[in-house]
């Protein structure tokens, strides 16, 4: 995989007279994930992951000072989502996983925080990075670019001394083997990056730095230039909490100190662990993106009724139907994520069946609804996911098309004829959505669409599409805190099985 720094040939700046750096701009890259910048750079484009305290996972780590614990896993979280693995799966067991769980609380957050930053921010900071160190860096030295880039994070985007993030990076690039000979370097870029940010970050084009070239250049096709880059926007901040509450989110809100949306979720600031937070012990709550909320409600009163979740692990949508009084089988493949599925239902009180199964194959019911939120590139929440932009490319979407397909035709065959199927996914690229519905057509599929009326959404008229599916995007909901606008980008579409 070419590492998510790595820069085409020709300049992410602000072409002059350009509004907005567009295709030319940013350009096809050669490869190069990400959009405009110098060439060349610090690791020069090379995927690297730093290791601190390689092989000796934990008792052979020589404490720090305060925080350097937090950015050196930072460092090394970055570095394995730059070798291709998820963030999520990077801290779901094994060694890094290990190292978060055994911070303070406190650490946690911030490690999670300067992870985001520079992930959100990735472009810009290889740009700068590549203003910095013109020449790429000796094979011996790459190790050196998480580090850099996590300082380089705190330094333009968070409000951490200039003083503490360069101190600390020296002291991570004393502390990893082989090093230690490149400290004076990271020291002498880091204070110039001090002296000179100005000149450094000005007239850039963050919107294209920070987005993958052909992700931009496909929104751009699909919803228009200025919406896409809406989108991209949106990805630079860090978004709000959204919690799914059990009843009465008007209390649940004022415990929290936030706000009860339209959608009847509550969105707060995101801060600090969630396990901490009031109501978690209790489940009250689960945490769930308001966008991911609204596919339930398509499927009407669900009291009594025979429901089938396909795909439902860790199971928002199942802790949705199983709260709304439906009786949920909740089917999905993985048996890690189904552990997780049952652990939340547990903690919430809420029951469902749980069946491991690949859904194509899968033979149950006929159920009065069927819910199929279709495993899928989940461009729409790159806002929640910043490692997503680093990790899928356009042949995942053509891939997960085809898988998604499989999972529909199976799903229409699970619904008892005059029932209702949902089929969503958190994907804005219209193969993973519209596109699957216009193929039902293509095949005679039994089914006919059932539009959704704006009513079913809370009145976000602008939610629903002209064929009567449900697209949101994350440029939606906004809000004058920017901590506190936005959503997923969701695609629903409702089929009657005839
Ligand atoms: C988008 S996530 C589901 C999120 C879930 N519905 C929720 O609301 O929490 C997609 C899920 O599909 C599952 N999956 C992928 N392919 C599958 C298949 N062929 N059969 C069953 N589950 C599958 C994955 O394990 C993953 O848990």
């Amino acid at each position: 995989m070419k590492s998510p720094h790595s820069r085409g040939p020709s300049s992410g700046r602000r072409p002059e007279g350009s509004q907005s750096g567009g295709q030319s701009g940013g350009g096809k890259s050669g490869g190069g994930k990400f959009g405009g910048g110098k060439s060349g750079g610090p690791s020069g484009g090379r995927p690297g992951g730093q290791r601190f305290g390689k092989g000796a996972p934990s008792g052979g780590r020589r404490s720090g000072p305060p925080g350097l614990a937090a950015r050196e896993l930072a460092a090394d979280l970055v570095a394995g989502v730059e070798e291709g693995r998820l963030l999520d799966a990077l801290l779901d067991g094994g060694d890094l996983a290990k190292r978060f769980e055994a911070l303070e609380v406190k650490d946690r957050a911030l490690v999670r925080a300067i992870t985001g930053v520079a992930l959100r921010r990735g472009g810009e900071i290889a740009d700068v990075l590549g203003r910095l160190i013109e020449k790429p860096l000796p094979e011996a030295a790459k190790d050196l670019k998480p580090i850099l880039t996590v300082a380089v994070a705190q330094m333009l985007f968070m409000e951490v001394p200039d003083h503490a993030a360069v101190s600390l990076a020296v002291e991570a690039t004393d502390r990893v083997r082989g090093l230690s000979p490149w400290k004076g370097l990271v020291n002498a870029v880091l204070r110039r990056l001090g002296r000179e940010r100005a000149e450094l970050t000005t007239d850039v084009d963050a919107v294209w730095l920070n987005t993958p070239i052909w992700l931009m250049q496909r929104w751009i096709e699909t919803y228009g230039e200025e919406t896409a880059r809406a989108f991209a926007a949106m990805h630079a901040i860090e978004p709000s909490l959204d919690l799914a509450v059990k009843e009465d989110p008007a209390h649940w809100a004022e415990v929290l100190g936030g706000t009860v949306l339209p959608t009847g979720g509550v969105r707060l600031v995101a801060h600090g662990a969630v396990e901490n937070l009031p109501g978690f012990e209790e489940g009250a709550w689960w945490v769930q993106d308001a966008a991911a909320s609204l596919p339930v409600h398509l499927l009407g009163d669900l009291a009594g009724k025979k429901v089938a979740d396909l795909c439902a692990a860790p199971g928002g949508k199942t802790a949705m139907l199983a709260a709304r009084g439906a009786n949920v089988t909740a089917v999905d493949a993985s048996g890690r994520r189904l552990e997780r599925l049952k652990a939340n239902l547990a903690r919430l009180g809420l029951a469902a069946n749980v069946v491991k199964a690949d859904v194509a194959e899968w033979m149950g019911g006929p159920f009065d609804a069927v819910l199929l939120d279709a495993p899928c590139s989940a461009t729409g929440t790159i806002r929640r996911h910043p490692d997503v932009a680093f990790l899928k490319g356009e042949a995942d979407i053509a891939g997960l098309a085809v898988i998604q397909r499989r999972l529909l035709d199976q799903a229409i065959r699970l619904v008892k004829p005059g029932g209702l199927l949902v089929y969503c996914t958190c994907s804005l690229e219209p193969e993973e959505g519209p596109e699957q519905i216009r193929r039902l057509g293509l095949i005679d599929a039994p089914v006919e669409r059932v539009p959704i009326m704006p009513d079913e959404v809370f009145g976000f008229a602008e939610m629903i599409t002209p064929d009567g599916d449900l697209r949101t995007l994350p440029s939606q909901l906004p809000n004058p805190d920017a901590r506190l606008a936005g959503l997923d980008g969701f695609y629903a579409a409702r089929l009657r099985r005839l």
